[in-house]
């Protein structure tokens, strides 16, 4: 069994090439476009659904069979046409250059696979089975959505607010590390899915950091 490495990969404005036009590389591209990749298409046909972010011009598509050189410059190759023979010669392209490759019809021949994702704002779950089942991994995907509410996309973009400004003002790491554990620790998430969090104020943040700063001399105060 492969153990895959899960990381999160910064896609923004980077060319990443799809051979085939099918309803699995309708699903890669969604992704991919959900990242802000440039999005090239390779195939002789789209969907419906392609073909209407090709005319709108959200992906660069390339109405042809994949030839060899078709990896070069990508970023990332998803080799997602039904011809076996054609994705292999992609990946085997892919891993010649170095260029991380999934495969979607036999996904041993690749470098990378995909995970179901979620998505709550700045949250991000990705559920891979490791290739053993695609179709379960869906559906374990969809029963973790039942349980990951919308307060968290408000909640982290209140996390995310108090930590820019904790690293603002706050020079100590020691007390910028505690300062960070004490906020995940508070129940604002619980108060935002019971719709009872107030907006904390700008004194009020300043006044909780100053609170739970004491006996930090590195503090600066206004
Ligand atoms: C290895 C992997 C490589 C990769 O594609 O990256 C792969 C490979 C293959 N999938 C196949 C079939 C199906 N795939 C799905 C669905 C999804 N497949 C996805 C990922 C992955 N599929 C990677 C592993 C993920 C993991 O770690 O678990 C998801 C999660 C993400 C996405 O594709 O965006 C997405 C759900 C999206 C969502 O959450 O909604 C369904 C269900 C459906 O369509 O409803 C079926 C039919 C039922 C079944 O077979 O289970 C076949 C057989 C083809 C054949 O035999 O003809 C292969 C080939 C092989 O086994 O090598
Ligand atoms: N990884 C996954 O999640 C899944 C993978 N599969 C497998 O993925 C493959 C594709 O499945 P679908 O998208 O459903 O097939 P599809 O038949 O809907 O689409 C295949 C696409 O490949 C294109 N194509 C064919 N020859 C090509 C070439 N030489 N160069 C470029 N493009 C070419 C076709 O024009 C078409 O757009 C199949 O092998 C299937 O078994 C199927 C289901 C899920």
């Amino acid at each position: 069994m492969s153990v895959y490495l899960p990381i999160m990969l910064d896609c923004r404005g980077r060319r990443c090439v799809v051979i085939g036009g099918g309803a699995v590389a309708e699903r890669k591209v969604a992704g991919l476009l959900e990242a802000e990749a440039a999005v090239v298409v390779i195939s002789p046909s789209l969907t419906e659904p392609l073909a209407e972010l090709a005319a709108q011009g959200l992906l660069d598509y390339q109405q042809r069979r994949y030839a060899p050189g078709d990896a070069g410059g990508a970023y990332l190759l998803y080799a997602a046409s039904d011809d076996i023979a054609v994705n292999e010669a992609a990946a085997a392209e892919a891993k010649h250059l170095g260029i991380p490759v999934n495969v979607a019809s036999h996904a041993e021949a690749g470098s990378f696979i995909t995970p179901g994702v979620i998505r709550r704002g700045r949250l991000t779950v990705a559920v891979s089975t490791s290739g053993a089942g695609p179709a379960a991994a869906k559906h374990i995907k969809e029963t973790l959505e039942e349980v990951l509410g919308a307060e968290l996309e408000p909640y982290l973009d209140w996390v995310h607010a108090m930590r820019m400004e904790i690293k603002r003002t706050v020079p100590s790491p020691e007390m910028r590390g505690r300062l960070l554990r004490k906020l995940a620790s508070l129940d604002t998430l619980t108060q935002m899915r019971q719709e009872t969090f107030t907006e904390w104020t700008p004194a009020a943040i300043a006044s909780w950091i100053a609170e739970n700063s004491r006996g930090n001399l590195g503090l600066e105060t206004e």
